[in-house]
């Protein structure tokens, strides 16, 4: 189901459910799951005008408190499970030190988040590295850093035969896991449901054939992973995650009397709310899906959420500089644009927006196109938007932009990415600076 579509099963929109969490982080820490949601009304709007202020405009702010919050009551759901966190939903240091201090490990998509996953202190036993496709540098870096025991541990994943013998050819015989193509897709938009996509996994009846080839150049399977794909949220998302998870199981139970499996891994997905009136993901019920379609398996459970952790630990802020009356809307005119948060211009995906600097202040509504600086019509955040009336120099606020906002950013129209500030312990402070134009012009020779 589309993140645009209305309401899902009559939430009050205050997001202010109880926490199912009653687990405890690694870090002994007591466990606190936090609300099931944060909304973008939650957030402090004199909090995010100081960040503004100190940071410029746009900036990312992502609560570490939040990811940790999001992480406990995902565990506490998943107790027998290992949780792997999907970086590329948000792979700043930052992110990865939080989630380690709590236990989690870390799937990566490639040999660049891999080195960001160790630099950040993850260690490699707790590191998959995902392998689709992968360009010969990746399997370079990967292997090298395997061979010099920097990741003696690490995981690959791989979801093709071809990628066994390029693996094989630079002396790998290390862990691996096989990805199996599941035959049934989930999530958001169709651009997101990988499950049924040919591109990832090996059919399900060459899964033991891949693995007999990886065993024989010396490797030890160790894993099976499958994923339907990224924002699970409503009854036929589950219905098909369910699905996907019976067949990984299958798998797992075919491999049983040739390998000793430690794990199966059924990807990740779990969705948010982005609509104010969207109700949580009911995570007990996914877990309780997820347990009974695995079935019996003599092997550990992992899941690799990317989205659930992070998306409503980040907003992104970001200066109106034009207000333009036209006979069918306010048009807003900010400084983001789709090089700063690209999921609107991609998957015309809902994102909440306040106009901070308004709250409070009595002034009145407006319906407004909210635009950013890129010359592409495609270039909105939003359309026909209620909004506090906003002036030039306000400060609007975009909520749930902790997950896929900065990862997909780009330098297009030689537009600078943004800065990124950290809450961490009721303080501010900035872990990445705001791009160049040096930056970007400095790689011309
Ligand atoms: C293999 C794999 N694992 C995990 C994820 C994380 O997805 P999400 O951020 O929706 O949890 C993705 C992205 O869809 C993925 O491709
Ligand atoms: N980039 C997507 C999620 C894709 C996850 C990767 N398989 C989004 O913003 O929703």
């Amino acid at each position: 189901m589309s993140e645009e579509s209305a309401s899902r099963t009559g939430d009050d929109g205050t997001g202010e459910s109880g926490a199912v969490c009653d687990g405890a982080g690694e870090s002994g820490a007591a466990c606190d799951g936090g609300p099931e949601v944060r909304r973008l009304a939650d957030w402090d709007a004199d909090t995010l005008l100081d960040l503004r202020r100190q940071y410029g405009s746009p900036s990312y702010v992502l609560d570490l408190d939040r990811v940790r919050e999001n992480y406990r009551r995902l565990a506490a759901a998943f107790p027998d499970a290992a949780v792997h966190y999907a970086a590329k939903a948000n792979a700043l240091g930052d992110v990865f030190e939080a989630l380690d201090d709590e236990g989690a490990g870390v799937e990566c998509a490639s040999a660049g988040e891999v080195v960001r996953a160790l630099d950040a202190g993850v260690p490699s036993d707790r590191v998959h590295y995902t392998a689709v496709n992968p360009p010969a540098v990746d399997l370079d870096t990967v292997v090298e850093l395997w061979t010099d025991g920097v990741a003696a541990d690490l995981t690959v994943t791989v979801g093709a035969e071809d990628t066994v013998a390029r693996l094989a050819t630079r002396g790998y015989d290390g862990r691996l896991c096989v990805r199996v193509n599941p035959g049934v897709g989930a999530g958001h938009h169709e651009k997101v449901q990988t499950g049924a996509n040919a591109k990832f996994g090996v059919p399900r009846d060459r899964a033991l054939d891949v693995a007999e080839t990886a065993t024989q150049a010396g490797m030890d399977v160790v894993g099976v992973h499958a994923h339907a794909g990224s924002g699970i949220h409503d009854a036929d998302d589950l219905d098909a995650h369910r699905e996907m998870v019976a067949r990984v199981g299958d798998v797992a139970r075919e491999f049983d009397a040739a390998h000793d499996l430690e794990f199966v891994d059924v990807g990740g997905g779990l969705g948010v709310p982005y609509r104010e009136a969207d109700a949580p993901l009911d995570l007990d019920a996914v877990a309780d899906a997820t347990r009974d379609a695995l079935g019996d398996v003599d092997a550990q459970l992992v899941v690799e959420p990317g989205r659930y952790l992070v998306a409503d630990a980040g907003v992104l802020l970001t200066d109106v500089n034009t207000v333009k009356e036209t006979p069918d809307t306010t048009v807003l005119g900010v400084d983001a644009g789709m090089t700063t948060l690209a999921r609107p211009a991609i998957y015309g995906s809902y994102h909440p927006i306040r106009n901070v600097t308004a709250g409070g202040d009595g002034r009145g509504e407006v319906r407004a196109t909210v635009t950013g600086p890129i010359c592409e019509s495609s270039d909105v955040f939003a359309e026909d938007r209620p909004l506090a009336e906003p002036v030039r120099g306000d400060v609007l606020a975009i909520g749930n932009a902790g997950a896929y906002g900065y990862e997909m950013a780009s330098n297009y129209n030689t537009r600078p990415r943004p800065a990124t500030a950290v809450l961490e312990d009721g303080s501010a402070s900035l872990a990445r600076r705001r791009e160049t134009l040096s930056d970007i012009t400095t790689l011309e020779l």
